[in-house]
């Protein structure tokens, strides 16, 4: 992979980049770079990046603020011809962000060499390279291949990673949920969401290419991502800005599947009815609403969550729509949004130390934004939930975690965990 670096060089580079229709291009991800894989897809449209022609990399408090920056000015000095005219299309980078200011994990954006796009049943390819400063003619360098469009890679076998605790065993995060509900008894805060995590190695190098197919196949209806190692499977949109709409799924409240039809819906019915989990929902809705609204100029809620069905569990779901009204670009929106009270908790400001103490890890890009960005500044965001970062050593850390209020039971929370991480540990073979 081309290793280059945007957030040093001055002046900015300069970016030629020409996409053209092709005829089809499905399944994508057989396609996608088995060890390096840059992915964003769900119900089999999406985009898939090959190789890297430039990497933004961020840290701390403004890691999001200064990739936007950083975006925004190549962006406007790039060469962009687009024939295809979607979301998506032209100039693209694909991003993740750490979850925390604190955390040791950098947050980057990745613009591949070649994209490969599926949407609304059209296909497109588009080639990104740096302008050559002595060619005559900026596009020739686009138009030269540098990458050939891979043929659809044979299918197979998922890869096996068995999965243990991480920094905490399971009897540490129940005794953590105990001190977080004595925490919010005590009238400290509302809400606060605590992870854990799984950690296990991965042997199979070339192997995520699978890890991602079974993850697509498993749940179409989530977004399937692949960013800088960080996979997974996220039924959570944080943010779209797609030519001045803005949505946004917020979800929050949470039960198991039930084993027949009628004790499945009995699940889902109790769940909305549940005044734990709408009053926790709620908390999630209030923060995203208030945090979008003075981006929007129009911002409507579903006035009832409804109850999303996921293969392994039922959320309570609301969706947000809007127009904006301040020209945000999806990564400014990103940074307004993040972190929602769906994964720190409420008040935001004492649930984010809480968490931190409370907790015991870092959690990287586990529940960051993940997603892409176009040179219009549009793009899709989810929250990264139900996924693993896998290091360059092989270790593969797996997260998930539950909002904790006034009445959640401590064993309760930690099965919830378990539903949680079953997409990705199934995902690796376990
Ligand atoms: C924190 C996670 O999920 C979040 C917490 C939820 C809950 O507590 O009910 C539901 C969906 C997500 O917003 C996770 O999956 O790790």
């Amino acid at each position: 992979m081309t290793e280059t670096d945007a957030a040093t060089a001055r002046p900015s580079p300069r970016l030629v980049v020409r996409t053209e229709p092709v005829d089809e291009l499905a399944p994508l991800i057989p396609r996608a770079d088995p060890r390096h894989p840059l992915l964003w897809m769900r119900r089999g449209e999406g985009i898939v990046g090959l190789g890297e022609t430039l990497r933004i990399e961020t840290s701390g408090a403004d890691r999001v603020e200064d990739a936007a920056a950083i975006w925004t000015e190549l962006s406007s000095d790039a060469d962009v011809d687009d024939r295809v005219g979607l979301p998506g299309t032209g100039l693209v980078a694909f991003g993740a962000f750490a979850f925390a200011d604190e955390s040791a994990s950098t947050s980057v954006l990745v613009v591949p060499e070649l994209v490969l796009g599926r949407r609304d049943g059209r296909a497109w390819v588009t080639r990104i390279a740096l302008a050559d400063p002595d060619a005559s003619d900026a596009a020739d360098a686009a138009a030269s291949d540098l990458l050939a469009i891979p043929e659809p890679a044979p299918r197979r076998r998922i890869p096996r990673v068995t999965f243990e605790p991480g920094a905490v065993t399971p009897g540490q995060y129940e005794e953590a949920v105990a001190e977080a509900v004595r925490r919010i008894d005590g009238g400290e805060l509302a809400k606060v969401v605590l992870a854990r995590e799984l950690v296990g190695e991965l042997h199979e190098e070339d192997g995520l290419r699978a890890t991602i197919g079974r993850l697509a196949e498993d749940y179409p209806d989530t977004w399937v991502f692949a960013v800088d190692g960080l996979i997974g499977a996220s039924p959570e949109t944080l943010v779209r800005v797609d030519h001045g709409t803005v949505s946004a799924r917020v979800l929050a409240g949470t039960s198991a599947r039930g084993a027949g039809e009628a004790s499945d819906r009995e699940r889902a019915t109790a769940l909305t009815e549940s005044a734990k989990d709408r009053a926790e929902h709620a908390l999630a809705v209030a923060s995203a609403v208030k945090r979008l609204e003075p981006h929007t100029a129009r911002l409507d809620a579903s006035p009832e969550p409804f109850t999303l069905q996921l293969p392994n569990l039922w959320h309570l779901a609301t969706d947000l729509k809007g127009t904006l009204g301040d020209g945000s670009t999806a990564l400014d929106l990103v940074r307004a949004v993040h972190p929602t009270a769906a994964v720190a908790g409420t008040p935001r400001r004492v649930a984010l130390p809480v968490l931190a103490e409370l907790e015991g890890f870092d959690r990287g890009r586990y529940a960051g934004p993940v997603g892409w960005v176009d040179g219009h500044g549009d793009g899709e965001w989810a929250i990264a939930l139900r996924c693993a970062q896998v290091e360059p050593d092989g270790t593969v850390r797996a997260y998930a975690g539950c909002g904790i209020v006034h009445d959640s039971v401590p064993a309760d929370e930690l099965a919830e965990t378990v539903m949680k991480f079953r997409p990705i540990v199934e995902a690796f073979g376990g």
